[in-house]
């Protein structure tokens, strides 16, 4: 199937809440030790409950710039950025903004399923329990929803308290978008989540990110156009740590206003 033709459709009004910028990206610079700069200027808003896809040939900035939005690169000494982010009122860069509030507000989902070598119940309630106190009757109703919500309580109900290493790598990538979900979120980060799942498992994740923007915001880093033109509604185009292009996906993917775009989603280069 064509690019195009796997172009969602716009027009269904029923899927579509107003447009409500959630996020903000102001001139954000982001240096992996000084003499390294990977991003530069880049402005983009996160419109709420849309999913926004990162594109751009390998190198580019992609998760980089992801991984600005929730502060992840502090893990590391002489990775730092510089601009804005801002989530409502929230200052995302501001380190007095304590990180484990910032990513229960923004969650992440990786690359491989990272279940904690737990059962398949403490894999949610694990992290519900750093923030909340709760009841075992209100821990077990969080946990249920969170799986609901994720599309894999009917297929592990029955065996909550088993290891999760024994799911598939699509039911493991699902329980990993469980686990974000249950902290309740505003925004989720998904850094090519399904890039080590077969195509089946793939389609899983794609109608469930399809889903979930009823009731968060996604922005999803995908090296596949076919995959960024199926489930977002906006798309950001990166090139050697620029953002060329930031558009409705449709308007990106059918009439690109740069030329190096057009080249990119056409695949004469990338
Ligand atoms: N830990 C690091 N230290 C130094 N440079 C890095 C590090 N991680 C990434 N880079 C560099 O930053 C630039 C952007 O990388 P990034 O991983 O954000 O790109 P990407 O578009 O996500 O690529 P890909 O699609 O291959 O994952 C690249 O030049 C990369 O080599």
């Amino acid at each position: 199937m064509s690019l195009v033709a796997q172009l969602k459709d716009y027009q269904q009004p029923q899927q579509v809440k107003p447009l409500v910028q959630r996020m903000d990206i102001k001139d954000l610079n982001f240096y992996y030790g000084k003499d390294k700069q990977v991003l530069f200027d880049v402005s983009m808003p996160i419109y709420q409950h849309r999913v926004t896809a990162m594109i751009g040939p390998s190198g580019c900035g992609k998760s980089t710039l992801l991984r600005c939005l929730n502060r992840i690169y502090e893990l590391y000494p002489h990775q730092y950025a510089e601009g804005n982010v801002t989530l409502g009122e929230l200052s995302v860069l501001d380190r007095k903004v304590d990180l484990n509030d910032l990513r229960a507000k923004i969650g992440m989902v990786f690359q491989k399923p990272t279940p904690f070598p737990m059962s398949i119940y403490d894999n949610i309630a694990f992290g519900i329990k750093l923030y909340e106190r709760l009841s075992k009757k209100d821990m077990d109703h969080r946990v249920k929803e969170a799986l609901q919500q994720a599309q894999l309580w009917n297929e592990v109900k029955d065996k909550l308290h088993s290891d999760a290493s024994g799911l598939s790598g699509g039911q493991q990538q699902r329980l990993c978008i469980a686990r974000t979900i249950a902290l309740k979120p505003d925004v989720i980060l998904m850094d090519e989540p399904t890039s080590a799942l077969d195509p089946i498992a793939t389609q899983g994740i794609e109608d469930l990110i399809t889903e979930l923007r009823k009731d968060y915001t996604i922005v999803i880093v995908t090296h596949n156009m076919q995959q960024a033109a199926r489930i977002s509604d906006f798309t950001a185009f990166m090139y050697l740590g620029e953002l060329i292009e930031f558009g409705e996906t449709k308007q990106v993917f059918q009439s690109p206003v740069h030329d190096r775009t057009r080249k990119y989603v056409s695949g004469t280069f990338g």
